[in-house]
């Protein structure tokens, strides 16, 4: 991934990335391992700038187009690896979620679902992929106080599988990681990931149009405006500080 200053996803970002998921879905590939080239930070999630103050269509838009990618990400048949070098909150954990394997660059960084913290709430196939990964009363925990966790908190919850010593380190683990499939059937690895996920990705076929509705109602509601307003606040002034 390669949008500056942060990685985060906006509307023509996430078509890029469906863009690039059909196209790799084309090709006989073992895996395919995401990283960033930013460093210390693998992605800061969805850009908020997307749901403050927004235009109803292009939100209806932009939520369609996060669930596209989620559910490609979900359903690739080869391999898929997470080489997280550096933040991973929000969005930028679920995208590392979708993956089967994760390995995370030792250092300050931060991972984890901290939605609540700016008022809107994880929806069901979010909360799926998380308890997919760790266990329920863990993400319960995690996603009602907003749970950001350092990378030592991250390795003994299981939300990531190792820890690296620096990015080429991750990639490595990731390859390693695609390297065990070698010997195994492609359509039974594959069968069998689609129903180990078979959770997320039914609620995010079947359900897209609610999904798109409670996204769209949470985000209007005035008071989440009022919170995504002081967090965009925040993080302007961060800099000034
Ligand atoms: C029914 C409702 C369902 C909702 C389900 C929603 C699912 C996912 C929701 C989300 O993904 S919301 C996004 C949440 N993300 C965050 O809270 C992360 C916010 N960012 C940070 O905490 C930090 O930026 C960082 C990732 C820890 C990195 O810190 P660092 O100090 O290295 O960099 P900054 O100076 O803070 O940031 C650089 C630059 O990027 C801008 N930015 C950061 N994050 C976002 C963002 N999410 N959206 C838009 N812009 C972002 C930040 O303002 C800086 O901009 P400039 O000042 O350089 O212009």
């Amino acid at each position: 991934m390669q949008r500056p200053p942060a990685n985060t996803f906006n509307l023509e970002y996430l078509h890029e990335i469906t863009n690039s998921l059909d196209e790799i879905s084309k090709q006989k590939l073992k895996g395919v391992i995401l990283t960033s080239a930013i460093p210390n930070i693998f992605s800061a999630g969805l850009d908020i700038k997307e749901f403050y103050k927004p235009d109803l269509q292009r939100l209806e838009n932009f939520w369609s187009s996060v669930q596209d990618v989620f559910i490609k990400l979900l359903d690739l048949d080869f391999a898929t690896a997470a080489a997280i070098n550096g933040h991973a909150p929000a969005a930028g954990c679920v995208l590392s979620l979708s993956c089967e394997y994760r390995a995370m660059v030792n250092g300050n960084y931060k991972i984890g679902l901290n939605e609540a913290a700016l008022g809107i709430i994880t929806t069901p196939w979010i909360q799926a992929m998380m308890y997919q990964v760790i266990p329920m009363k863990h993400t319960e925990t995690a996603l009602t106080t907003a749970k950001l966790f350092d990378v030592d908190e991250a390795l003994q919850i299981g939300l990531i599988d190792e820890i690296a010593s620096n990015k080429e380190d991750a990639i490595n683990r990731c390859k390693q990681y695609i390297r065990k499939f070698d010997k195994i059937p492609l359509h039974a690895r594959a069968l069998t990931k689609q129903r180990m996920r078979q959770t997320p990705i039914k609620i995010l076929r079947e359900q897209r149009d609610e999904d798109i509705r409670m996204f769209v109602d949470v985000v209007m509601n005035p008071s989440v405006q009022d919170n995504l307003k002081d967090y965009v606040e925040k993080l302007k002034n961060k800099k000034k500080k």
